[in-house]
């Protein structure tokens, strides 16, 4: 439905995006993920046509779009600043948008677009009379009255209070599916991306870094930044001593890293919450598995998190790593006795995954 092909913006002498190509299927929602100065918004204004890139070219349904101007484009757009008019009632506002309309049907479709948003009772009031929530239902629904091909949300939930924004993340998504309408979204909160988005596009330098879906870019990040940037993850650097095996410190690991050929050097990524715990009974330390890589470690420290307990382990066999693990709270939340000291720490294979180029890339380059 959209189609973004090899985008370039300097700033004087700052590269801002650096070859960046999308495509987006009709009725996706998609976020542009990273952190502050990765590009994103310059890419949404290239988008919405408030700014113009040096090179590249925007399609929208096989139309190359690149050279028309922002009002010719018809996206709808709400920003993070609800930018609503102050002099205009809630309902007037929706309403201005849908100029070509009569006067009657203007006012019929801003009231259905505020029924959407549940806000129809509101609609005689002015903006200042509403809360900051209730003032981004209105910019949603004024951005969605126009029937807009495209939906371009910048931020828009990063103004309102912890509670609100996840309410509104919910019913945003709600609303999109319903309408069926395409969505970019720019936002540097992971948590946002990963619950709303039928896909994250993962930004760093003006470069993407990933695509995937929010399981994908968890379960498989493909690169360093990718792993810390999506959740928490425990880095190991590592060399790969055979299929699916790799040496961190002293240790050989069973890992999935096929991709990787023997004698590269990786980085290998577990996820904290991956990671079992088990009393260690002296004499009795399984060695290695297939499945299961069975290490002792001593605990040094335990945080108490509410749904789960953070442990930071050191692991002599792991060259002195110091490992985090999460494991979830029991009923009264106390922790066994037998985390004090030493411990038996599994990390499962399947879990251990190879962050540096696969093969293949290696291969293509
Ligand atoms: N009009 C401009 N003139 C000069 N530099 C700009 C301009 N707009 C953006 N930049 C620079 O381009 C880089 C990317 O900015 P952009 O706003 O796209 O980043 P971002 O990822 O959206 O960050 P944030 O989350 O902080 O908004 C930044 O270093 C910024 O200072």
């Amino acid at each position: 439905m959209l189609s973004v092909k090899h985008i370039t913006k300097r700033y004087g002498t700052q590269s801002v995006l650096r070859g960046i190509a999308l495509d987006v299927a009709q009725g996706e929602f998609i976020s542009l993920l990273g952190p502050s100065g990765c590009g994103k918004t310059t890419l949404l204004r290239i988008l919405c046509g408030i700014e113009t890139p040096d090179s590249g070219s925007i399609h929208l349904r096989g139309q190359d779009i690149t050279a028309l101007e922002a009002s010719q484009r018809r996206f709808g757009v709400v920003f993070q600043s609800y930018a609503l008019f102050p002099n205009l009632s809630v309902a007037a506002n929706v309403a201005y948008g849908l100029q070509g309309m009569k006067r009657a049907q203007q006012h019929s479709r801003a009231l259905e677009m505020l029924d959407l948003v549940g806000l129809a009772d509101q609609a005689h009031k002015y903006p200042s009379q509403l809360s900051g929530g209730q003032q981004q239902r209105v910019a949603l629904a004024r951005a969605l009255a126009p029937q807009p091909p495209l939906l371009l949300l910048d931020e828009p939930l990063s103004a309102l209070d912890a509670q609100v924004r996840v309410s509104l993340r919910g019913e945003i998504r709600r609303l999109q599916k319903q309408l069926g309408i395409t969505t970019l979204m720019v936002t540097h909160d992971q948590d946002e991306a990963l619950s709303m988005s039928d896909r994250v596009v993962v930004m760093h330098k003006g470069q993407i870094e990933q695509t995937g879906t929010p399981q994908q870019l968890y379960s498989r990040p493909a690169s360093e930044f990718v792993a810390g940037f999506v959740g928490k993850m425990n880095l190991m650097p590592a060399l790969v001593v055979g299929r699916n095996r790799a040496r961190v410190g002293t240790q050989d690991l069973h890992c999935d890293i096929e991709a990787f050929k023997t004698g590269s050097p990786l980085l290998l990524g577990l996820r904290p919450e991956a990671i079992g715990l088990r009393p260690f009974v002296v004499d009795a330390e399984p060695g290695p598995s297939a499945s299961l890589n069975s290490l002792r470690a001593e605990v040094l420290e335990t945080v108490f998190l509410g749904p789960c307990t953070l442990l930071r382990l050191h692991c002599e066999a792991l060259g002195g790593l110091i490992i985090e693990a999460e494991l979830p709270s029991s009923d009264d939340a106390t922790l066994p006795v037998w985390l004090q000291g030493q411990v038996l720490m599994e990390l499962p294979a399947m879990s251990i995954r190879g962050l540096a180029q696969p093969l293949s890339t290696l291969r293509a380059a």
